[in-house]
This record gives structure tokens, C-alpha cells and sequence, in this order.
């Protein structure tokens, strides 16, 4: 995938718009972060990349991404499968064999090859949005979607994640929505926020991902993101 990711163009549900005039452009290899307020149509956006906005009517232009890969907020693991089986669940649900070998060596990298065999419920949050990880880097597409997925984490464990994430997704196209504007300055090569009358860009730092939590490109980035934010529509 080495062409840019564009979408422009309105979505509605039930006739009711959801955004109108969009114009994205998600540069190949690159992370690209999105902002922007509650109910400003941010998650329909991903959706609509993932080919699983269903309801929603889109009209425009939409570059065909392929099978992605995709993390959410909740880690959607299913609680009856060991930690194992949940990493290779993509595959038993496209009702291919599942590469056992591939998956201990996704749990090796996020840490967590020790608790293959146990139940989600026996993992702290945490080590479940690691599991969630290693699912989400078993289906190694190039096009990886990921819909706030460290926002329900202590801040520690929060910036652990995305150092790993940064790190073991190298090299994809990474399409992050957050509503945290230090996670957006950390990883963004490009940072978006998405408002009613477009996408407003914030300049991102030109530092390698992921950048330190205190560095100064870091935090000038972080406080124009909150005073861009913060600004009336
Ligand atoms: N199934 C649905 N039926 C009707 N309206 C919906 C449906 N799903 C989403 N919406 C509406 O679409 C709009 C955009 O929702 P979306 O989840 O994309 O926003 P968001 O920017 O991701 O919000 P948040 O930051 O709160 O997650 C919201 O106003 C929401 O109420």
C-alpha cells in the first residue's frame, strides 16, 4: 500500500449528516492522528475506511484500503477463549487454520507469551489491550485503524502501549483517533482535528515516533492541540 488513503466527501445516517466536505488524506507508512469533539463523526470516519459503517450513506470519493486490521476502545477479547485462542481469532472466524506459531511469537513481542493459556478475566487491562495488540498485529495488513484504544488506561500502562504500538506497527498505515492531545503529539506524523466545517491541521513534530512524553517539540505540540481544541466552532 504505497499510495495515499483519501477520502472526501458527506456521510449521513438516516438522512441525518454526519459530516459534510470531508477531505483526508492518510500519507502511506505514517501515522495520522484525529481529534476533535464528541460526536464529530471521527469513529464513523474509521468505519467507513474498515468497510463497516454499516446505516451510514456515504457520498464521495473513498480509496479502497483493503482488509485492514482494527483496535477499539474495549479490547473485544471473548472471555471464554484463552489468550491464545482470542489472538488467533480473525482467522478461526475467516474459518482459516490458525498459525499457532505466528500468534506465541505476537505474544512474545507484547509481552504476555507466559499467559497464552489463561482467560482474559485473569489479565489486568492493561496486559487484555496488549492481548488486543497482538490480535490486532496477527492480521498484518498494512492499513491498521486504531479507534482510542489506550484511552481506558492508567497513564503509565497508557504511555507503555503506545511505545509499543509506535514500535510494532513501523512501517503501516496508521489511522489513530484520540482525545488526548499529548498521545496525538507522541505519535503523529500528521495531526488532524475534525470540526463540522472540515479538518483543521496542527503541526506535528518532525521528531521520530514515539517521542518522549516531556519533549519540548512534544508539549508545544500538546498546548496548541488544547488551544486549537479549545476553540469556539
Ligand atoms: N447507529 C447510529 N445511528 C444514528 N446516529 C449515529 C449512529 N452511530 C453514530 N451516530 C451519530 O453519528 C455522529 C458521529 O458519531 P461518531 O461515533 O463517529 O463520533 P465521534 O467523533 O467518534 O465521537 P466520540 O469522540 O464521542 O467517540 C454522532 O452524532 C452520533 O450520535
Amino acid at each position: 500500500m504505497n499510495q495515499p488513503l483519501r477520502m472526501t466527501g458527506s456521510a449521513t445516517i438516516d438522512g441525518t449528516p454526519i459530516f459534510s466536505q470531508l477531505d483526508l488524506t492518510l500519507k502511506p507508512h505514517s501515522w495520522t492522528c484525529l481529534l476533535g469533539a464528541s460526536g464529530v463523526g471521527k469513529s464513523t470516519v474509521l468505519r467507513l475506511f474498515a468497510s463497516l459503517a454499516e446505516g451510514v450513506t456515504f457520498d464521495g470519493v473513498l480509496s479502497d484500503t483493503g482488509r485492514v486490521a482494527m483496535m477499539a476502545q474495549q479490547d473485544l477479547l471473548m472471555p471464554w477463549l484463552s489468550v491464545l485462542d482470542n489472538v488467533m481469532l480473525g482467522a478461526r472466524v475467516r474459518g482459516e487454520r490458525p498459525d499457532k506459531d505466528r500468534a506465541c511469537e505476537r505474544l512474545v513481542q507484547v509481552g504476555l507469551v507466559d499467559h497464552a493459556d489463561k482467560l482474559p478475566a485473569a489479565l489486568s487491562g492493561g496486559q487484555r489491550q496488549r492481548v488486543a495488540l497482538a490480535r490486532t498485529l496477527m492480521e498484518d495488513r498494512a492499513v491498521v485503524l486504531l479507534d482510542e484504544p489506550f484511552s481506558a488506561l492508567d497513564a503509565l500502562t497508557r504511555a507503555q502501549m503506545q511505545e509499543l504500538t509506535a514500535d510494532l506497527l513501523t512501517g503501516r498505515t496508521v489511522l489513530l483517533v484520540t482525545h488526548d492531545p499529548n498521545e496525538a503529539a507522541r505519535l503523529g506524523q500528521k495531526i488532524l482535528i475534525m470540526t463540522p466545517s472540515g479538518l483543521v491541521e496542527v503541526a506535528a513534530p518532525f521528531t521520530p515516533i514515539p517521542r518522549d512524553i516531556h519533549a519540548p517539540d512534544v508539549l508545544r505540540t500538546q498546548t496548541d492541540l488544547f488551544d486549537q481544541l479549545r476553540r469556539p466552532i
